[in-house]
């Protein structure tokens, strides 16, 4: 479809913002005299570096859900809008994981792409994250890996994509650009994983279960002054609970607290023993132990909590408001043993800002 018409309104706020919050960035009115001239001939504008690394800076600062804003200035930002091929877009990706990843230092960064013009759509990953494990379907309705990326992975065994059949499959990239639909292999040496060990019970390595380093979510569009990019992944370092209380616990997803209540010999038959809440524990314990042991940048819930808080603090001595979103901001362990659980918050939807995007017609 056409990009859509830019909002003038929009531009101009965001303009705005970018010079007041960067004295250094000259005179607005020059500025916004040019942004809305190009506008008035073109249907939309280009942004300045500074402009676009600010725009992305400040959208993860407005994202409500979530709790880790504290670091929100140094987001790294890799300015790739003259990539609009889906093979060079499935390329850069690849780069943009052996630069987040190093060697377990993780790097908050985002790399945008080629956004929306009037005329010629922006490239789209269809993967929700850039490492994903692998879903296969069986007959029964069962499913190998993570149920979560069944459908991704029904449609790259559509296009000819072969998994080893493990519950643990990096799924290849898909990205769909200028009309074409590619697949890429994502190279094992971009792909840093962590085998879950537990530091006092030696049977748990035995279950077999990792995690990949890297949370890269490539299935939400940047808002920045009236101009969307559809393509601009972002990653981030996890907290442990995002492995431990949800991915390998959901029982839609890896299912484990059952198998890890059997290894700790725990009693399943009443809910009220709480053995999922113990099972719970246990694999929390194993997710940070293991990442640590590695060298690998993970967060527990506790500081993360404790530092959102500094952020939200800091934030209105700046006057400025800080949106959160308690439902997401709260652990999904453990709540009210942190402290964020303890109080209300502003959920105001501010711009730049990261948004899910529609999905595929
Ligand atoms: C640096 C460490 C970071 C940590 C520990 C962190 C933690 C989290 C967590 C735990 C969530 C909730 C996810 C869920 O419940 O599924 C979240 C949501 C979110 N984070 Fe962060 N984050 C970090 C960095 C970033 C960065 C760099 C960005 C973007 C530049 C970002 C943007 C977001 C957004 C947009 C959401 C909401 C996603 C949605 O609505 O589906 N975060 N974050
Ligand atoms: N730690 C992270 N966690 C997430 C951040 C945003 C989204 C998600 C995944 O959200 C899915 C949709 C709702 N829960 C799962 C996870 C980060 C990813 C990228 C930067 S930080």
């Amino acid at each position: 479809e056409r990009g859509e018409e830019i909002d003038r309104r929009e531009a101009e706020d965001f303009i705005r913002l970018h010079h007041a919050e960067n004295p250094g960035a000259g005179p607005v009115d020059l500025r916004l005299r040019e942004v809305l001239s190009e506008i008035d001939q073109t249907g939309t504008y280009t942004h300045t570096t500074s402009e676009l690394t600010f725009g992305a800076r400040v959208a993860w600062r407005n994202s409500s859900r979530c709790i880790g804003r504290l670091y929100w200035k140094s987001l790294q930002v890799r300015d790739r809008r003259h990539i609009d091929t889906a093979d060079c877009v499935a390329e850069e990706c690849v780069e943009h994981l052996r630069a987040a990843t190093g060697k377990g230092r993780i790097r908050p960064t985002i790399t945008v792409f080629a956004p929306d013009r009037p005329g010629e759509r922006a490239p789209r990953i269809l993967n929700d994250q850039l490492i994903r494990y692998a879903g296969y379907t069986r007959e029964d309705g069962s499913v190998l890996g993570d149920p979560a990326n069944a459908e991704i992975t029904r449609r790259a065994l559509r296009m000819g994509w072969r998994g080893e059949g493990t519950r643990f499959d990096v799924l290849p990239l898909v990205v769909e650009a200028k009309g074409a639909l590619i697949m890429r292999e994502v190279p094992d040496e971009v792909v840093l994983e962590v085998p879950l060990r537990h530091p006092a019970f030696p049977w748990f390595a035995g279950l077999g279960l990792k995690w990949h380093a890297v949370p890269a979510i490539s299935n939400m569009s940047l808002e920045i002054g009236g101009v969307t990019y559809p393509c601009a992944p972002f990653n981030g370092w996890y907290m442990g609970t995002e492995i431990g209380a949800r991915n390998l616990a959901d029982r839609d997803r890896y299912d484990q607290l059952p198998v890890v209540a059997e290894g700790l010999g725990l009693d399943t038959s009443h809910d009220r023993t709480l053995w999922r809440d113990q099972a719970l524990v246990e694999l929390n314990v194993a997710v940070l132990h293991s990442f640590a042991e590695d060298g690998v940048t993970i967060t527990d819930h506790h500081t993360e909590a404790r530092r959102f808080l500094t952020h939200l603090e800091r934030e209105e001595r700046s006057g400025r408001v800080c949106p959160a979103d308690w439902s997401w901001i709260v652990p999904p362990m453990s709540g009210a043993a942190t402290p964020v659980f303890h109080r209300y918050y502003d959920d105001v939807a501010l711009t730049p800002a990261y948004v899910h995007r529609p999905p595929l017609a």
